[in-house]
């Protein structure tokens, strides 16, 4: 488990109250550093969740607050820095979900400058000196992000939400993770545990053929860049990626395009807009690991869990049904602007095929601008991802306006379900197996069908081996995911023909719980 640090006492400062304040400064702007330069370490998700971190430690308010608490009442620097953040910590959980969420992160930064003032060890992840599982009630995604997976074999948590950020890290790494696990916390130090993230189980005092088994469905297969069913059926499997680094290391695991470009990595963690120059040179970097092959660029995808200053509002009592992705457009046409203006010079600049995309499309109307804005910048391959039940629902119009779809089926399942993804609270109704949103995957397809148009998955589902047959049974005609997950679906698909997906696909429409349908798959592909 991870260490915690120790609440400093309540014993009143003796020392001067200037020098107190100073060392709070000094403190949390050694943790922003420290955080900052592990963000530039850091690639993808896990930077752009190591930059928000620090720009938390930053935070000129939590800073004042300490400040206020140091003059005022005396208290001790640590003790100052413990109550403002504390302070923070209880609003946010008392405004509910999702800005509860965002306690954890708050208590972490404050963690942090605590141990910077005191000497104490900052929060992190023990070094046993031994490859291990790692038990906890809830992880920070700082901590995720720099987790090295030849030493941390698998993460139990007793929090989180299956497509949390921070169960998003860990797959992302190829850590399997179990989340928002019941009695997590009661697995003792050094007790031997199963830990099989694909199924979401925790196997106590595990059997030999238990280990045997888990031994066994690690496969060691590697990917050759391209997706077939058993008889010859191409699906194209392509990679998520978020900055040039994680370009790089998709182009080097064998991904022949890229289906999900996430473009927050330029924009996240900044006080303003970057230049149209700088977006060109950020985009180049990711295209140019991809000549002549596809890359799909989503536009930025700001607000709920990724707020930006000079873009999104300041307070919204519901972020994720709020001003986010490419609602922004409405009252910041100019940003979508410039940003496709950059997209275009770089895909000008580079042989990659760009294709470009809008998050968070709900109406017909919102794709046909988009569609406009981009034919206005001379990218005519424009679509929409399918993020909310509307669109999924309105398919078949959305697809009349533009030449592609994709699949967001991490909202498309919080939508859906109405369940927080970051909530542990729902984690059970968040999976992409429940048959609500398996049947509004079917609907989605059914509609780029109709106009022969492409309609791919770049959700975390895409990763899921076992879903993968089902949604390619479901018509999806391509499936983005991160690299470490390209090699597993790719054999999962090469042992099943494409009737055999149709036939799966069928069956789990047929289900009538989520559990139902996952069971039934397993059944049929792993026995
Ligand atoms: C791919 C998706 O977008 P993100 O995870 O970036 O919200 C999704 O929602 O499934
Ligand atoms: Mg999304």
């Amino acid at each position: 488990m991870p260490a915690r640090v120790p609440e400093p006492s309540t014993s009143r400062l003796s020392g001067s109250a200037d020098a107190a304040v100073r060392a709070v400064k000094e403190a949390a702007a050694q943790v922003e550093a420290d955080l900052a330069e592990r963000a530039g370490r850091a690639s993808g998700t896990a930077a752009d969740v190591l930059a928000v971190t620090a720009a938390m430690a930053a935070d000129p308010t939590l800073v004042a607050a300490a400040a206020r608490r140091v003059r005022e009442d005396r208290l001790t620097p640590e003790r100052a820095v413990w109550d403002a953040a504390g302070s923070v910590a209880t609003q946010l959980e008392a405004l509910g979900p999702p800005m509860s969420e965002r306690a954890r992160d708050v208590r972490d930064v404050r963690d942090r400058i605590v141990a910077a003032l005191t000497g104490a060890v900052p929060p992190g992840v023990p070094d046993p000196g031994h490859p291990f599982v790692l038990v906890a009630s809830d992880l920070a995604p700082a901590d995720t992000a720099m987790l090295d997976p030849a030493v941390v074999t698998a993460i139990v948590t007793a929090r989180g939400g299956p497509t949390s950020h921070m169960a998003i890290l860990a797959r992302a790494l190829g850590i399997p993770a179990v989340v928002a696990l019941p009695g997590a916390t009661d697995l003792a130090d050094g007790e031997e545990v199963v830990v099989d993230g694909m199924a979401g189980t925790v196997v106590r005092a595990p059997t030999a053929d238990d280990v045997e088994g888990a031994r066994r469905r690690v496969t060691a297969a590697t990917f050759d860049g391209r997706g077939m069913t058993r008889d010859g059926t191409e699906v194209e499997l392509v990679a998520n990626v978020a900055d040039p680094a994680a370009a790089e290391a998709a182009a080097a695991a064998g991904a022949r395009g890229v289906g999900l470009f996430r473009t927050e990595f330029c924009f996240l963690g900044r006080g303003e807009e970057p230049s149209i120059e700088e977006q060109v040179t950020a985009y180049r970097a990711v295209l140019s690991h991809f000549p002549d092959r596809r890359v799909v660029v989503r536009t930025l995808d700001a607000g709920a869990d990724k707020p930006l200053r000079f873009l999104t509002p300041e307070h919204e009592d519901n972020p994720a049904l709020g001003v986010r992705g490419l609602r922004t457009a409405v009252a910041h046409p100019d940003v979508l602007d410039r940003q496709l203006d950059a997209i275009a010079q770089a895909a000008a600049a580079e042989s990659a095929e760009v294709w470009v995309m809008a998050p968070m499309v709900a109406t017909v109307d919102e794709a046909r601008d988009f569609a406009a804005a981009c034919a206005a910048h001379g990218l005519e391959q424009s679509g929409v991802m399918i993020e909310t039940p509307a669109a999924a629902l309105q398919a078949r119009h959305l697809l009349a306006e533009v030449s592609f779809a994709s699949l967001g089926t991490n909202d498309l399942t919080q939508y859906t379900m109405a369940a927080d993804r970051d909530l542990a609270g729902v984690a059970a109704l968040s999976t992409p197996w429940q048959p609500a949103v398996l049947e509004l995957v079917r609907v989605a397809c059914e509609g780029g069908a109709m106009h022969g148009a492409p309609v791919g998955v770049c959700g975390e589902a895409a990763a899921d081996p076992l879903l993968a047959p089902v949604l390619v049974g479901l018509g999806v005609t391509s499936l983005s995911m991160t690299p470490r997950a390209l090699a597993d679906v790719a054999s999962t698909l090469a042992g099943v023909s494409r009737d055999e997906c149709a036939e799966l696909a069928r069956t789990v429409l047929e289900c009538s719980t989520a559990q139902a349908a996952r069971d039934a798959v397993r059944e049929r592909l792993l026995t």
